[in-house]
Parts: structure tokens; C-alpha cells; sequence
């Protein structure tokens, strides 16, 4: 259990709390789920990149999939070896390119034709030909959230089957290029098996038509999105997602690439926040807090679920309230009527599920500073990012102050 009152009280409010032994089990959980094959999970360090998330998995063995040559670099600061590290998205740039292939990473996973040609170009120019993998879109409805679908035509990711195609020859036939792996990841927050079999099926028999061409892959990289409990949704489980992708490899000897973000580490954060006061408009009751959309967008974006608990000597009767921020939005909202009991000034709320996508996706909007982070393992609290100060928002911009 971990005491939030007493890290607020330590490290004040709002405050990122992580819980790294729950990330460990959850690595440990999705590793054995493909035990007897060869496989690296490679943490998608988009989810949370903090040096310290990334180092915890880097010392479980875990690989990185990384979507900027930021991220890249992340990944290695935290210790994570270049043979488990892969960099996708849609539009890398050239010096992005060049980068990723002199550090040498396991592969560079293309989005496009143009991109190939890119890739080539680039390792030609450094005279050192490039591992690369290629993203295919499937064109399977993965049923999340549309803003986090990615399997679909309509969506800007990845190759159809018949471009992936044409793109594993022309790098077959390129010196430059050596193509190992085959990529696809419909989407994020799944929480239905079927789509991703159906993927995994399409994508292995595009492998073994490949076969009959003579190219032969190494790495058979499955994305990630595999979904989480916010609330009372069904969940899939490892061991099941596990063997519903290995159940389309018949025949065919691959490493299994996972990359999973949410999955490990959405349920292991907390948000912490105060409460500032609480006021009402006509029926509507406001709790405002400490923090807003800025550390936390899920809800604003998303219209995303999280549960919210109360901390409070209060334990009486709850009512239905909006839980607002400070921020000047009306979209500045971690939850609508929401049933709480009374709050008193200083209450914390714990907001869950935060630790994916929660401190990454934080802003500085309206000049406000974004909150610490702590770690907490073994029953012991550390500080892993500073509270963001006011000198830390305006530093970039201060020498360029004129009279
Ligand atoms: C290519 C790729 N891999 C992995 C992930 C991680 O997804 P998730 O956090 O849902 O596991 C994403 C994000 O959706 C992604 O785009
Ligand atoms: N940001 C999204 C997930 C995006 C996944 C990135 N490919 C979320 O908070 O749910």
C-alpha cells in the first residue's frame, strides 16, 4: 500500500507516485506468456520516459521501442542495448535516420515507400548497410478509441500487404538494406483478442509468401496495445494474447518483438492531487484541485475513465461532482459527476491508472510547471524528476528578452 499522504507531504502536490514493483510483475507476466520462444519485449517508452521507468526495465532485460531519435536516446542513457532497441513512426527525419543506423539499433521500422528510399540513401551515404523492419497495415479494426486506432487504412500508419511487398524486394535487392523484421500494431487500449489474431494471421501469411521469394525474416514484432482495467472493462490476458499470436506461426521460426507501454506501466501510476476548494454553479458541484489537464490530458482528450479516490477524514454520504483543475478550459476536467463525499480543503485525490500516458503527455500550458515524480519500490520512496519551476519554463526564452 502506498502512504500518498505522507508522499504529499514530502514531495508536495500535484505528484506522479509509480509503483516499480508492480512494473516488474507485470514485465515478468508478459515475458513467461512466451516462454519457449525466443522473444524481447521492448518497453514502449512513449508510455512514461522517464530515465528511471526506462533504466527499471532495462534491468529486466527489456528492449526499447522508441518513436523519435529522442526516445532513441533515452534508451540508451537508461542502459538499454542497441540490439534491443527499434525506432518507428511515420515521419522520421534524415539526421533522425542517420543517427539510428550509426548507433547501430536492431532495426529502423519503415512507415512508407518514401521512407525506404530515405533509409537506403542514408546508408549508403555512411557506407553501412541498415537493418530494417516495415510496418504493415493490416486493415483490421482493432475496436478502442478511434485516436488510438492504428490498423486501419484510414489511419496514417504502416504499408498495405501489397506495398510491404514490393518493399521487402526492392531491399532485398539493395545492398544497403537488410531486411529482418515484419511489424504491425493495430492500436492501443485493446481489450478484444480477435482483431489482433486476425492481424497476426494476415501478417504471418505475408511472412511465408515472402518465404517462397527467398526472403527470409528474423523478428516477427507484434506491436503493442494490450489493454488495462480502468474501470470494469474485460482485459485480455497475457498468456492468451501470447498464444492466440503464436498460434499463427506454425511452421515458422521467429523471435517475437512485443511492445508494450500501457501494459506495463498504466496501473503501477498515480496521480496525486489537493483540493483547493469546492464550489457550485446553479445544481453543478466543482471540486477544483491542483492539478489539471496539463499533468493529466486523458480525460480532456480522451474523454478517459479513471478511477478517483479520496483521501479524507470524511467518509460520509457522496454526491456527484465534476473534479475541475486551474487551468482556463472548460475541457480542464479529470472527471464529471463523479460521486465523492465532502471534501475539505488540502484532501488528496488519488487519481489511478496514470501511470501510462499521464506525465508524457503534460504540458506547460499556462505557464504552469509540471509535477514531480516519485518512485516507489521495496516500500521505499525516491525522487525521479523534479518539480518543474518557474526559472526551468522561462530559460529558453529569457536571453531573448529586448527593450
Ligand atoms: C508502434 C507502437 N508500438 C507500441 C505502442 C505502445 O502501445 P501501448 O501503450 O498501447 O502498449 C504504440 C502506441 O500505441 C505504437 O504506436
Ligand atoms: N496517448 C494514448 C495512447 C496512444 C498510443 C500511442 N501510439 C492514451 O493515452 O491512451
Amino acid at each position: 500500500m502506498v502512504d500518498f499522504k505522507a508522499l504529499a507531504k514530502e514531495y508536495g502536490t500535484p505528484l506522479y507516485v509509480y509503483d516499480f514493483d508492480y512494473m516488474s510483475e507485470q514485465y515478468t507476466e508478459l515475458k513467461e506468456a512466451f516462454k519457449g520462444r525466443k522473444s524481447i519485449i521492448a518497453y514502449a517508452v512513449k508510455a512514461n520516459s522517464n530515465l528511471s521507468v526506462v533504466r527499471h526495465f532495462a534491468k529486466m532485460g527489456s528492449g526499447a521501442d522508441c518513436v523519435s531519435i529522442g526516445e532513441v536516446r533515452r534508451a540508451f542513457l537508461a542502459g538499454i542495448p542497441a540490439y534491443k532497441i527499434i525506432f518507428s513512426g511515420v515521419g522520421k527525419s534524415d539526421d533522425e535516420i542517420r543517427e539510428a543506423i550509426e548507433k547501430d539499433i536492431l532495426y529502423i521500422n519503415v512507415e512508407s515507400e518514401a521512407e525506404l528510399q530515405r533509409v537506403e540513401s542514408i546508408a549508403e551515404e555512411l557506407g553501412r548497410p541498415s537493418r530494417i523492419s516495415i510496418r504493415v497495415n493490416p486493415n483490421i479494426d482493432p475496436q478502442t478509441h478511434p485516436y488510438i486506432s492504428t490498423g486501419l487504412h484510414d489511419n496514417k500508419f504502416g504499408v498495405d500487404l501489397s506495398t510491404a511487398k514490393r518493399m521487402y524486394i526492392q531491399a532485398k535487392n539493395s545492398e544497403h538494406l537488410d531486411p529482418v523484421g515484419i511489424h504491425f500494431h493495430i492500436g492501443s487500449q485493446l481489450t478484444q483478442l480477435q482483431p489482433i489474431r486476425e492481424a497476426a494471421e494476415i501478417v504471418a501469411d505475408l511472412i511465408r509468401s515472402l518465404q517462397a521469394i527467398d526472403i527470409e525474416l528474423k523478428f516477427f514484432d507484434v506491436g503493442g496495445g494490450l489493454g488495462v482495467k480502468y474501470g470494469n472493462e474485460e482485459t485480455i490476458k497475457p498468456y492468451d494474447y501470447a498464444q492466440a499470436i503464436l498460434s499463427t506461426l506454425t511452421a515458422l521460426d521467429l523471435t517475437i518483438l512485443c511492445e508494450p507501454g500501457r501494459f506495463l506501466t498504466a496501473n503501477a501510476g498515480y496521480f496525486v492531487t489537493k483540493v483547493l476548494y469546492e464550489k457550485q454553479n446553479g445544481d453543478k458541484k466543482f471540486v477544483v484541485v491542483d492539478g489539471a489537464m496539463n499533468d493529466l490530458l486523458r480525460p480532456s482528450l480522451y474523454n478517459a475513465y479513471h478511477k478517483i479516490e479520496a483521501i479524507t477524514d470524511n467518509n460520509g454520504k457522496t454526491r456527484e461532482v465534476d473534479i475541475v483543475g486551474p487551468v482556463c478550459e472548460s475541457g480542464d476536467f479529470f472527471a464529471k459527476n463523479y460521486p465523492l463525499p465532502e471534501l475539505n480543503r488540502n484532501d488528496l485525490l488519488v487519481i489511478h491508472s496514470a501511470g501510462a500516458y499521464g506525465f508524457g503527455m503534460g504540458s506547460n500550458y499556462n505557464t504552469r510547471g509540471r509535477s514531480a515524480e516519485v518512485a516507489v519500490q521495496n516500500g521505499k520512496a525516491r525522487l525521479i524528476r523534479k518539480r518543474e519551476c518557474f526559472e526551468d519554463l522561462i530559460c529558453l526564452e529569457q536571453e531573448f528578452l529586448v527593450d
